[in-house]
């Protein structure tokens, strides 16, 4: 069994792109046009990209960091009150044991925060994040889908925030923290990290890579759900995290999809002969798969086999 408590860590995937946020608000159309390829590329390549520049301040991050650590100081009785396994609560606090192939077991805490939708919520936010339906809108006219209808769906849709929590190695008796390698259920997930150890898979080679970004960047993963929506174009990350064993390390991500019932299927536009890749499928058909405890990955269960 190798060693995943990491303070070496591996190469960062160095082909995938760090996109410059401010260039896609850009009204020059031809640079912005670059941009939104560079992002399909991405998205066909690796189901992975990295945003700078993209207007959440420093010290914004820091705060969010902050009282999230101040949350997992808190005594275990009291986090345990908001332990449930009702995967529809709105707050969920959760102690993770996974059973990892390469890696015996792995543990994490974890948070998990409802915003639906997320137009009753986003106003009440501090400070001025990103408009990530921008990020959507960018991805879905990569694809060359009209970007309107299905920001509406994103507008419409949910977010769910997770913050996960990964004490260091020694505060755990040397039991390993981190996260077994999964895809996310979303269209997209934002990530940002206090410290390096979120890896992502490279599809090409089945190699782990750290995510490439400075301090502070938001990760952006493709999941499952657009996976399904481009008919297999676009393909959802397989990632993992390895934190290093010294420092309690945080992640706060935040999980992007359609309305809890929208059905999301391939795009019309997309599907050859009309012989779709995958079935559709909503969120809550995710949540209730989750419930099942079935360990079969959710994409998998979507895919039609012809
Ligand atoms: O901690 C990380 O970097 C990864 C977290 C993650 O993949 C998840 O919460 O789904
Ligand atoms: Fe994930």
């Amino acid at each position: 069994m190798g060693s995943l408590i990491n303070d070496d860590y591996p190469i960062q995937l160095s082909s995938a792109p760090i996109i410059d946020f401010s260039i896609l608000l850009n009204q020059d159309s031809r640079i912005k046009s670059e941009v939104i390829k560079e992002i399909g590329k991405a998205c066909q390549d690796f189901g992975f990209f990295n945003i700078i520049n993209h207007g959440i301040g420093e010290s914004l991050i820091e705060d969010v960091m902050d009282a999230n650590s101040r949350f997992f100081d808190m005594p275990i009785e009291q986090k345990k009150e908001l332990r449930s396994n009702d995967v529809y609560k709105p707050v969920r606090f959760e102690t993770f044991i996974q059973d990892d192939k390469e890696n015996g077991k792995l543990t994490r805490e974890f948070l998990k925060l409802y915003a639906h939708p997320i137009g009753d919520w986003i106003g009440s936010w501090p400070g001025n994040p990103p408009d990530y339906s921008q990020v959507c809108g960018a991805i879905m006219e990569s694809l060359s889908l009209s970007s309107t209808f299905w920001q509406n769906k994103i507008e419409q849709g949910m977010q769910m925030m997770g913050i996960n929590c990964y004490e260091s190695a020694c505060l755990l008796n040397n039991i390993w923290t981190g996260i077994a390698p999964h895809t996310d259920h979303t269209i997209i997930t934002l990530l940002v990290q206090s410290s390096p150890g979120l890896q992502v898979m490279n599809p090409s080679d089945g190699c782990w890579n750290a995510a490439p970004g400075p301090k502070g960047s938001l990760h952006v993963l493709v999941g499952d759900h657009l996976q399904v929506l481009s008919n297999g174009k676009y393909k959802s990350v397989i990632h993992r995290a390895v934190p290093g064993s010294e420092e309690r390390r945080l992640s706060v991500a935040s999980f992007h999809s359609f309305a809890m019932d929208e059905v999301v299927e391939p795009a019309m536009e997309l599907v050859d002969r009309e012989h779709p890749n995958y079935k559709g499928s909503s969120v809550r058909d995710y949540l209730n798969y989750l419930s099942s405890k079935e360990s079969k990955p959710f994409l998998e269960t979507l895919k039609i086999v012809s």
